[in-house]
């Protein structure tokens, strides 16, 4: 059995000869374009640090990307040689232990393992070193030592405040939230570069922290490959899905289908044959039949909407099972016989809904049997609601095919944004977002989504948009100010140039600007110019 103990002890021991090693001898000088991207958390499921690593591997950096084993990366990564650095664990035997006792045994392995990764196992010193916080803890520490021990210059990603999430747990007034708010302002005031995920959290830390370095804004951006999806990518897609749906009650609640020729939303269709009429006519939507077939969406397909969570508490699933729970109601009231009267038409009726909630998380299980529960006692004939993780290739297809999104994100700081909505947008989809300040830095209401502040609001508008679907007016216009809003908003607002001062350097900084663009568009313009600065210098003297 692993003797945890033991391991500790080693690594402890390694670190205090490290430590002395290096604190009485010449310290170390960092090798020009080696970055190590550290984030405490699942690799595969930090997103922007994993496009970090991509856009340093691209600007030819030899790139670290020092984390968690857990859910599988995004495929690039492999592609162009990123090396992932993988973190041990907390044994499992220690998981139920109260948070008291657990926190400080979690954070002393924390310790260990990220200096055995930062000293050891990245064998060069890495010009830089660029880390996410939250969590702060121990991070920010360790990662302000460790540049100092191998001369490495220190980028601070900040997605959030690590304090303020821990607040959430033990209550804003709580001493540990008050030390942890003093530990995140000693150790993340100095830094060669701190990056802001918003303009919001930029302007709350810079003068209050009187941070130091270089500040700039990089707001999330999908990568290039987030796009609408194409009918036979969908097709495909939801074929490779097929065993995820085949419980009695989603194969009562879709429409029938046969796998791999038709699934609950498209089907094989010939050339030329009209939209929608195809799917009852089991010749055409044979593949050996003559004439070319292709996938097409299925007229009779049910509404899909998507939803990631964290299953967080910063993000309440009540809302949107609430919300699931009255569009029941409605639909029923819309569609069923002994409501509706002769008068009501086709256009007033409300389509089935199909509500996929991907993501991973604590809170899943208890909201996914509360699902369970609210459909088999209530009988849910409209509405379903499923929990999926999809392999990175796959979840920008899910987002490309889906009608509408929504996101339950509410920021624990008020300071940062959900990145899932970016990924949203970045496939073409609309969403209904919760409200919260500083929101309206990416989601502007009526132009390329909805915002809602309570459950009500989310059911209204989950009607108002889908009603009629397939032929849903509401969702089309919605869908046409969604595009001018990404367009013109691609092509006008891009940022300006700035000069600051930084001891007696003049540093140049591109500020980002409201611009829709690419993830790797973003980078180039923000962040390759800041780390590849000694390159700029270089060449320009060479010219004089
Ligand atoms: N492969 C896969 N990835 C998924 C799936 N569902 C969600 N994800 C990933 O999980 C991310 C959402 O994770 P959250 O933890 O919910 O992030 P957020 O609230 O939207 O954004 C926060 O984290 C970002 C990244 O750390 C921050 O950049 C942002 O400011 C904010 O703090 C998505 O962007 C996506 O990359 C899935 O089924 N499969």
């Amino acid at each position: 059995m692993f003797d945890f103990t033991i391991a500790l002890r080693i690594l402890i021991t390694l670190f205090i000869v490290t430590f002395i090693r290096n604190a009485f001898s010449k310290r170390e000088r960092a090798a020009l374009r080696i970055v190590a991207v550290l984030v405490l958390g699942d690799i595969g499921r930090s997103p922007r640090m994993m496009y970090h690593a991509e856009s340093f591997a691209n600007a030819q950096f030899q790139t670290y990307l020092v984390g968690y084993a857990g859910s599988k990366p995004i495929p690039s990564l492999v592609r162009i040689n990123v090396e992932l650095v993988h973190l041990t664990e907390t044994p499992s035997m220690f998981k139920g232990l109260p948070f008291l006792l657990l926190a400080p045994l979690k954070i002393a392995l924390q310790i260990c393992t990220v200096l055995s990764a930062l000293l050891y196992t990245i064998p060069r010193p890495p010009e830089y070193i660029i880390v996410q916080n939250p969590p702060s803890i121990p991070t920010l520490a360790l990662v302000q030592l460790v540049c100092w021990l191998r001369g490495s210059k220190l980028i601070i990603d900040w997605h959030n405040l690590g304090y303020s999430i821990l607040a959430l747990k033990l209550g804003e007034k709580h001493a540990l939230v008050r030390i942890a708010r003093k530990f995140e302002k000693f150790f993340g005031r100095s830094a060669h570069i701190h990056l802001f995920v918003t303009r919001a959290m930029r302007d709350h830390l810079v003068k209050p922290w009187d941070l130091r370095g270089i500040k700039v804004v990089l707001h999330d951006r999908p990568p290039s490959y987030f796009k609408r999806a194409e009918d036979f990518e969908t097709h495909d897609l939801f074929n490779k899905l097929a065993p995820s749906f085949s419980s009695p009650s989603l194969k009562e609640f879709l429409p029938r289908y046969n796998s791999p020729r038709s699934t609950p939303f498209t089907h094989l269709a010939h050339q030329g044959a009209p939209y929608g009429a195809l799917s009852l006519d089991p010749e055409l939507s044979d593949p050996s039949s003559p004439g070319s077939t292709f996938p097409a969406l299925r007229a009779d397909r049910p509404a899909l909407l998507v939803s990631s969570t964290s299953w967080t508490p910063d993000e309440d699933f009540s809302i949107l099972l609430d919300a699931l729970e009255m569009y029941e109601k409605r639909a029923r009231q819309a569609n069923e016989e002994e409501y509706v009267s002769s008068d009501d038409n086709e256009s007033n009726k409300l389509p089935k809904l199909l509500a996929i909630v991907t993501g991973k998380g604590p809170q899943k299980e208890f909201y996914m049997n509360e699902v369970a529960r609210r459909e088999k006692e209530q009988g849910w004939r409209w509405v379903r609601c499923r929990n999926l993780w999809l392999e990175a290739e796959d979840y920008p297809v899910l987002l490309g095919s889906a009608d509408l999104g929504v996101c339950l994100h509410s920021s624990s700081s008020n300071l940062d944004l959900p990145m899932k909505v970016v990924d949203m947008f970045g496939c073409g989809l609309p969403v209904c977002a919760l409200d919260f300040p500083c929101l309206s830095e990416l989601v502007k209401d009526r132009q390329n989504g909805y915002t809602f502040k309570t459950a009500d609001e989310l059911t209204s508008q989950l009607t108002d948009i889908l009603r009629g679907f397939p032929d849903a007016p509401q969702l089309a216009r919605l869908r046409e100010s969604f595009k001018q809003c990404m367009s013109s908003n691609r092509h006008t607002k891009h940022g300006h140039r700035q000069h600051r001062s930084r001891g007696d350097e003049r540093v140049q900084v591109e500020e980002e600007g409201d611009g829709w663009c690419s993830w790797a568009e973003n980078w180039n313009r923000v962040v390759k110019p800041l780390v590849l600065r000694d390159v700029e210098r270089e060449e320009t003297s060479l010219i004089w």
